[in-house]
């Protein structure tokens, strides 16, 4: 059963995600009738699929709409037709449909033109307190940068609070926002104004990200997140912190404090330039290696683990999970306890099974809404060995 099945079934009229604007299939409900509904939908996962130990009630979203920081439209000029192909959204900031709005009013008169034709994404990320706007263009000459620097002294003196500008060439057109191959002959990435990084602040420290790096959408969760990270993965004072598909060092700063090492793992090389640098303005002696995780990669070339000295485990990989005998290679170095974070639900099962026939029971399972008003979850399976 796909976790989406789940979800129909606990709500009468459901209408897929497919066939629905931009998955926001949820969004019309009341928060708590869709905390509800996914509560039931993950129980009723959980059984259909005959997994060990039930999840613990969903941990809520502190704020259920309007938190997504990172935001996105698709631009498409047609002449006399400007047009954004994604809509204003209840889960965005509304500070984000303000400043699409300002760039709409912009782009559209004929001084613009040039720009709106060139423009293949706006993306806007940030923190709830200030933004970002990444103009992603088909081409960069010398007349588009020109309007780019234009529209940003409008974004500057917007009262938004945009901090920052930047533009990212994608000749192909590329249907996902920020990651495309990028022309590596001529100029990819252009700050118009404002610093390369975003930072994200954790209370007593700050953490630098790229600005085409990952972060989490939902800021007003990450609190949560940590503290159930920490809980559930447990780190002892002799520990050792392998933080798996690490971005920019989110868990091993807010985690590692508690090990004896800390190693992180990411294949995004600006992220983990960000993470190295974070270790070193906050005199971490934490390592970072940029590295395609694979089954190889942890064989070969992860540190061997030290006899009689314990490890744990977090890994983190994206929605689609991790390559084939990845699961396997991290269970012959026999780590104390695993914390695996699902972003999608429905590689829960296949992941669960493989850890299983390698030696770990699930010890708890804590989904967290870090997606409100989609029908999605954030899963933390925590793992030990049998
Ligand atoms: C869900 S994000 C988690 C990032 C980080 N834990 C955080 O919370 O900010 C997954 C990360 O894995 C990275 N990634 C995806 N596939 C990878 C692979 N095979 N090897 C290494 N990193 C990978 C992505 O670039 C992304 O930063």
């Amino acid at each position: 059963m796909f976790f989406e099945q789940a979800i129909a079934h606990n709500l009468p009229n459901y209408t897929k995600e497919s066939d629905s604007a931009y998955g926001e299939t949820l969004a019309p409900l009341d928060y708590k009738d869709e905390l509800k509904v996914k509560n039931e939908a993950i129980r009723e996962f959980w059984e259909v699929n005959r997994l060990a130990r039930g999840p613990q009630p969903i941990v809520a979203s502190p704020m259920p709409r309007n938190y997504r920081t990172t935001s996105k439209r698709q631009v498409e000029m047609k002449p006399g037709d400007l047009r954004f192909n994604e809509y204003d959204s209840i889960l965005e900031p509304e500070e984000h449909n303000a400043i699409y709005r300002l760039l709409f009013d912009k782009l559209i008169t004929p001084a613009y033109k040039p720009l709106a034709y060139a423009l293949n994404w706006l993306i806007i990320r940030g923190t709830y307190k200030y933004r970002i706007v990444i103009f992603n263009v088909k081409k960069l000459d010398a007349s588009i940068v020109r309007k780019l620097k234009q529209i940003s002294e409008v974004l500057q003196q917007s009262p938004y609070h945009v901090t920052a500008a930047h533009a990212y060439v994608d000749p192909t057109g590329s249907n996902y926002y920020l990651e495309a191959k990028r022309p590596t002959d001529t100029l990819n990435f252009k700050q118009l104004y404002g610093p390369r990084e975003l930072s994200l602040d954790l209370g007593h420290f700050r953490l630098k990200y790229p600005v085409t790096g990952f972060s989490q959408i939902n800021e007003s969760q990450i609190h949560n997140l940590i503290k159930s990270a920490s809980r559930l993965l447990g780190l002892e004072k002799g520990d050792h912190f392998l933080d798996l598909y690490c971005g920019y060092g989110l868990f091993s700063f807010a985690l590692g404090e508690a090990a004896k090492s800390v190693l992180g793992v990411e294949w995004e090389g600006p992220s983990i330039d960000c993470a190295k640098a974070s270790a070193r303005f906050l005199k971490k002696n934490y390592k970072f290696i940029a590295g395609k995780i694979d089954e190889t990669f942890v064989q070969m070339r992860l540190p061997r683990p030290i006899p009689g000295e314990p490890e744990r485990i977090l890994l983190d990989p994206p929605r689609k999970g991790t390559e084939p005998g990845v699961i396997r290679a991290l269970a012959m170095r026999k780590p104390v306890r695993v914390l695996h974070i699902f972003c999608g639900t429905d590689e829960i099962p296949a992941a669960l099974a493989e850890w299983e026939r390698y030696g770990y029971r699930v010890k708890e399972v804590l989904p967290m809404d870090l997606f409100p008003g989609t029908p999605h979850l954030e899963t933390l399976v925590a793992l030990e060995k049998k």
